[in-house]
């Protein structure tokens, strides 16, 4: 059995008891029960125990078992990512008590009757609460007012509670709701998606399509063949806030909204979500990398939307990527994956030519709209004013924009007011206590944070260090100083400020798309949560402030995303009727990235990129993996690294540089060490790295985690 903390454990299972393999279990832990997996015992570390000393199984739980594709999938995922077996097992059963038995919760709602008294907050939660029902606790979110507030609304009968069934069907999507009219490219792509789901087989695609040619539209065809076949379906989405959107188009598209899976699901939703997959009656699952393990009962089809995008890779815990996890799980289930973008990663790309993926191709934007028309604003010739960042041409051209009632949207890929805020007096910057980072200003919640471990102080009235009052300068540009300088250009603008920051919850989202499309905004400013899945026909102008920016830093694939977030950034201007223009503020005209991007000349940027990783042994030629060793002690940690560096393979295969300290040498007080290794493709790198690993042993502070194919090297 495998038991999702402990790794595997030996049981017997007791006379008259029937289970199979996959199947839930309960089972006795000395005066504990614990939840495991049944597995074949073939498949696990051998540690044979005497049949006498085998305790039995409690009781089995009453879920449909985990079939032995995922089981498979389980198992890979450990090997290739070298994590243990049981971290990805609870991937697999972290449901919210989807285990338990069934189950009812207490809801409440208006009843219609109003409260003996009346207070200003009882006014209030009546008025936010109209056609609400969830549990006090949520409406006391939804309302903003205590829940001993709506205690008092409860006992006065102005809430009612209601009993609801959390296990509740789902509304049934239907194939044939609303089917669109595809134009001869797009009907070319489904139809040979449509056949690739009939086919049931593996069938990895590239969907490799211009921004806004109807990529969804397309795949949604192969959705409804899976429908239609009552197989369920898997999309996977980088961002809740592109969930929205998403959901309705869903909804117009189908009939019925799918079923959703990300962090902030309520525990309720969750286990009615885990509990629907498992029993097969959930059709379509839409849902953040980890909905990518859940115990689908009849998977037909996995869709991965804006595949490139990097945050499908997760960085902590198990460290793997779903992008790539999607195709082992379309591979051991025999089903085809899509992975579709605008900009697909350089290693998907070369999947396609070289032959392991088909590749389908959406060449032109749907409708006849025209690609965005893209311009440079070389920053040293044309250097905005002291503390502004926004340059004359792009002004000129955000003027026109409001006079012509269209909209303009301006890109910074950084959140907050600015990045480093220090004394005028005595030069102290503000630093993170957990982290080598500078705290960012937060200046609409008038907060200083860092954006590595969340620590968050209040931003203070005078310096900490000398006492001067007044004292302190903002250093940088962050979208929140873009904004005001936004307002201050243009008064009369509406300005929308787009950030994880303001766009934090799936209402929000929906909010925002609704008065973007409805015209209630003038210019949108944001992070790259703007840059991806927005479809705004009035949107005519997209300013990028600083393209150099994702050029900096420990990112491995730096040329690779710029190209990928200017080019998707720039997809939203002109999807409409209107044509679109495009410019992108940079110091480094003639950067072969930049370059490409001015020229529109996808095909330049990749090529000469793939020629640079070729070059460097990097991905997709040879393969890189990250040994990080960190500790609270740095001594400590150092020499745990030390020690991991001196007992290093020589190998002709493996290049292994380090110990050195990380860029982020101390994060959320642990320091940081980091070894780096560069494989040529044929090496057997987990297994090197495995027995490497596995011949030392480390103080109990120290922890040791490898990151396969790692992203960032901070
Ligand atoms: N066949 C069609 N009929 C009607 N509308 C369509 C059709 N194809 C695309 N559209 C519309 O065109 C717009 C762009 O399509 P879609 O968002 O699917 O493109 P995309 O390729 O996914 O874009 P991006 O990669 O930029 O997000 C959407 O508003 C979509 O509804
Ligand atoms: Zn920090």
């Amino acid at each position: 059995m495998m038991n999702a903390a402990l790794g595997p454990l030996d049981y017997k299972v007791p006379a008259g008891m029937n289970v199979e393999y996959g199947q839930i279990v309960i089972a006795p832990l000395g005066p504990r029960q614990v939840t495991g997996i049944v597995w074949e015992e073939d498949r696990l570390p051998a540690n044979s125990v005497p049949e006498a000393k085998l305790r039995p199984l409690l009781s089995a739980v009453d879920v449909p078992p985990i079939r032995g594709e995922l089981r498979r999938l389980i198992e890979w995922t450990a090997d290739y990512y070298i994590a243990p077996l049981a971290a990805v097992a609870r991937m697999v059963i972290a449901s919210g008590g989807a285990l338990r038995g069934p189950a009812t919760m207490t809801e409440y709602r208006l009843s219609g009757g109003m409260p003996d008294r009346m207070t200003p907050q009882r006014e209030r939660a009546i008025a936010a609460l109209e056609g609400e029902q969830a549990t006090i606790r949520e409406l006391s979110g939804l309302a903003d007012v205590s829940e001993g507030v709506l205690r008092g609304l409860v006992n006065q009968g102005a809430l009612e509670p209601v009993e609801v069934d959390v296990d509740r069907p789902y509304t049934r999507a239907r194939h044939d709701f609303d089917e669109p009219d595809l134009s001869d490219d797009q009907r070319k792509v489904s139809a040979r998606l449509v056949e690739a789901v009939a086919t049931r087989k593996f069938a990895p695609i590239l969907l490799d399509g211009v921004t806004g040619s109807g990529k969804t539209e397309t795949y949604f065809e192969a959705v409804a063949e899976a429908l239609k076949d009552d197989r369920q379906v898997l999309v996977l989405l980088p961002e809740i806030a592109l969930t929205e959107a998403f959901l309705k188009r869903f909804g117009n598209r189908f009939g019925a909204a799918p079923v959703t899976w990300h962090s902030s699901l309520k525990s309720t939703e969750r286990r009615r979500a885990w509990r629907a997959i498992a029993s097969g009656e959930a059709q379509v699952v839409v849902g953040a990398r980890s909905a990518l393990f859940l115990p689908y009962a009849n998977l037909g089809l996995i869709v991965v939307d804006e595949a490139h995008e990097i945050s499908f890779k997760q960085e902590d815990g198990v460290r793997y990527n779903a992008r790539d996890v999607a195709v082992m799980r379309g591979h051991f289930e025999a089903i085809p994956v899509i992975l579709a973008s605008a900009t697909p990663a350089l290693e998907s790309l070369h999947m396609a030519t070289s032959g392991t993926y088909e590749k389908l191709d959406l060449p032109s934007r749907f409708g006849g709209a025209q690609m965005p028309e893209i311009r440079l604003v070389n920053l040293t010739e044309e250097q905005p004013g002291r503390g502004s960042w926004i340059a004359a041409p792009l002004r000129r051209a955000m003027f026109e924009r409001l006079e012509r009632g269209e909209q303009s949207l301006l890109f910074l890929n950084r959140r907050g007011y600015a990045p480093l805020t220090l004394c005028r007096n005595c030069g102290f910057r503000f630093q993170c206590p957990n982290c080598s980072a500078w705290l960012v200003e937060h200046r609409l919640s008038q907060r200083l944070s860092c954006h590595h471990c969340g620590h968050e102080t209040a931003t203070p009235e005078k310096c900490p260090e000398c006492g001067e009052p007044d004292c302190l300068v903002a250093c940088g540009p962050g979208v929140e100083r873009i904004a005001d300088e936004v307002a201050e250009m243009l008064p009369d603008a509406r300005v929308a400020l787009v950030t994880s920051d303001t766009i934090n919850t799936p209402e929000k989202a929906a909010q925002f798309v609704a008065m973007a499309e409805g015209g209630a905004i003038d210019v949108i400013v944001g992070t790259q949560l703007v840059t991806k899945g927005f479809h705004f026909p009035e949107l005519t102008l997209v300013g990028v402030i600083d393209a150099d920016l994702g050029l900096e830093g420990g990112d491995l694939r730096a040329a690779e995303r710029t190209y990928q977030q200017v080019a998707q950034v720039a997809g939203r201007a002109g999807r409409g009727a209107k044509p679109g223009e495009v410019l992108i503020q940079t110091r480094h005209p003639d950067a072969p990235v930049i370059a490409a991007l001015e020229a529109g000349d996808r095909d330049a940027f990749y090529d000469a990129e793939t020629e640079a990783r070729r070059h460097a042994g990097a991905p997709p030629f040879g393969r890189w993996a990250a040994i990080i060793v960190s500790a609270e002690d740095d001594a400590e940690a150092r020499e745990a690294a030390n020690r991991i560096g001196n007992s290093r393979p020589r190998l002709d295969d493996v290049m292994i540089l380090g110990p050195a300290p990380a860029p982020l040498a101390l994060l959320r007080n642990r320091y940081r060490y980091r070894l780096l290794l560069n494989a040529r493709r044929s090496a057997e790198l987990q297994k090197v790295i495995r027995q490497w690993l596995g011949q030392l042993d480390h103080p109990p502070g120290v922890r040791v985690g490898v990151d396969i194919d790692p992203y960032s090297f901070v």
